[in-house]
């Protein structure tokens, strides 16, 4: 059965996860105003097309932080894909790499970062990194994602404490079951230990600036929404900042990420790219996103919806789904390239 939109991918989802693990990755914090805010205000968004510009050839492909993707669509970080199929992080790693695009491999994989890179080689992997108190144990991490291939560090930092979900309260899911682990964080001798994730209260600059020491990677920090954040990112030597409000799920009321954009860009100046995620379901959403000045965008609960319903094949048509969207939208917009689209194709409201 072929599904056509990436709606019907999470009906197919909901009804074959567990109900507990639908809601963990559906759900968001407190009331889930930001979870229905950030794909509402897109929808609030008018596209206003050119016409007669002769587009007929497209280029979608963007270079970001030294690694190429044939689309301006990259895979969140989003954790314990396991939980959606057996072959996990290495079917959505493979689904990525057949897409040409990036994968942001998620600290809290339920496969090892070497492991995904071994099951795609080729694939664009970044790692995302929540920063551990533990500070040896941080730059081990680091180390491990270098030496696996990945090319930049996405660090959270929207994440001092887990987000409020009361879907996950009231349905007890607090752990993984027994069979699965966050396999990055298998420590000791043997691996036989697995650290818990541990989000740290304390995090600060500080962090970032010793992170910035630490590695040649390029540092992108995830979780930015306020303008003077951004800046104080630049100063602090990120190299992308990624818009996020984690998809709804940290603290919840944060406007829209597409509400946001806006400000962030014009904070930032075209110092570094500013990235966004949260919401992005259509084609004409990522349009709206790269005209408003990302550089490109992220998709999360998708990639889940489509690795739940159909394994990789469900990944890769997500993303094969994302990609024809775009192309088709930017014809209609009368845009031959994605570096055409600009604030004056956006009005507000639709
Ligand atoms: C189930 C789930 C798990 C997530 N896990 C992580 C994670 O491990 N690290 C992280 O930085 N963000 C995580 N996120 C946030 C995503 O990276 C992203 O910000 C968000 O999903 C984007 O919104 P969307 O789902 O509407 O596309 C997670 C999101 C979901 C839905
Ligand atoms: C393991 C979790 C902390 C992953 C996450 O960021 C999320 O569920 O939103």
């Amino acid at each position: 059965m072929d599904r056509w939109t990436l709606r019907e991918f999470e009906a197919e989802a909901r009804a074959r996860l567990e109900p507990a693990h639908y809601d963990y990755f559906a759900g968001g914090a407190g009331d889930e105003v930001t979870v229905r805010a950030n794909e509402t205000a897109f929808g609030r968004l008018g596209l206003l097309p050119r016409v007669l510009r002769g587009a007929a050839k497209l280029q979608t492909d963007v270079t970001l932080l030294g690694s190429r993707a044939a689309m301006p669509v990259l895979v969140a970080p989003t954790a314990f894909h396991r939980l959606a199929d057996p072959e996990g992080e290495r079917a959505t790693a493979r689904a990525a790499a057949a897409a040409e695009t990036i994968m942001i491999v998620s600290m809290a994989a339920t496969v090892a970062v070497e492991d995904v890179a071994a099951a795609a080689p080729g694939a664009e992997l970044w790692f995302q990194l929540y920063v551990q108190p533990d500070l040896a144990f941080t730059e081990k991490l680091v180390r491990r994602a270098e030496a696996a291939g990945c090319k930049a560090l996405v660090v959270t930092v929207d994440s001092p404490v887990l987000g409020m979900r009361e879907r996950d309260l009231r349905n007890g899911f607090n752990d993984l079951p027994e069979h699965l682990c966050c396999e990055n964080l298998r420590d000791g001798a043997r691996g036989d230990r697995v650290r818990p994730v541990v989000m740290a209260p304390e995090l600060s600059w500080e962090h970032i600036d010793l992170l910035r020491e630490m590695t040649a990677l390029p540092i992108a920090l995830k979780g930015v929404t306020h303008p003077a954040d951004a800046r104080l990112a630049v100063d602090h030597g990120a190299s992308a900042i990624m818009v996020s409000n984690h998809g709804g799920r940290q603290l919840d009321t944060v406007p829209a990420t597409i509400d946001l954009l806006p400000e962030i860009v014009e904070a930032v100046g075209g110092a570094v790219p500013v990235l966004l995620d949260g919401g992005v379901r259509r084609g004409t959403d990522v349009l709206k996103a790269l005209a408003l000045g990302a550089a490109a965008v992220a998709v999360g609960r998708p990639v889940i919806w489509g690795l739940a319903a159909d394994g990789e094949r469900g990944v890769t048509r997500v993303l094969g789904l994302l990609r024809a969207e775009v192309e088709h939208a930017l014809m209609l917009c009368g845009c031959a390239s994605i570096h055409e689209l600009e604030p004056g194709l956006v009005r507000r409201p639709c």
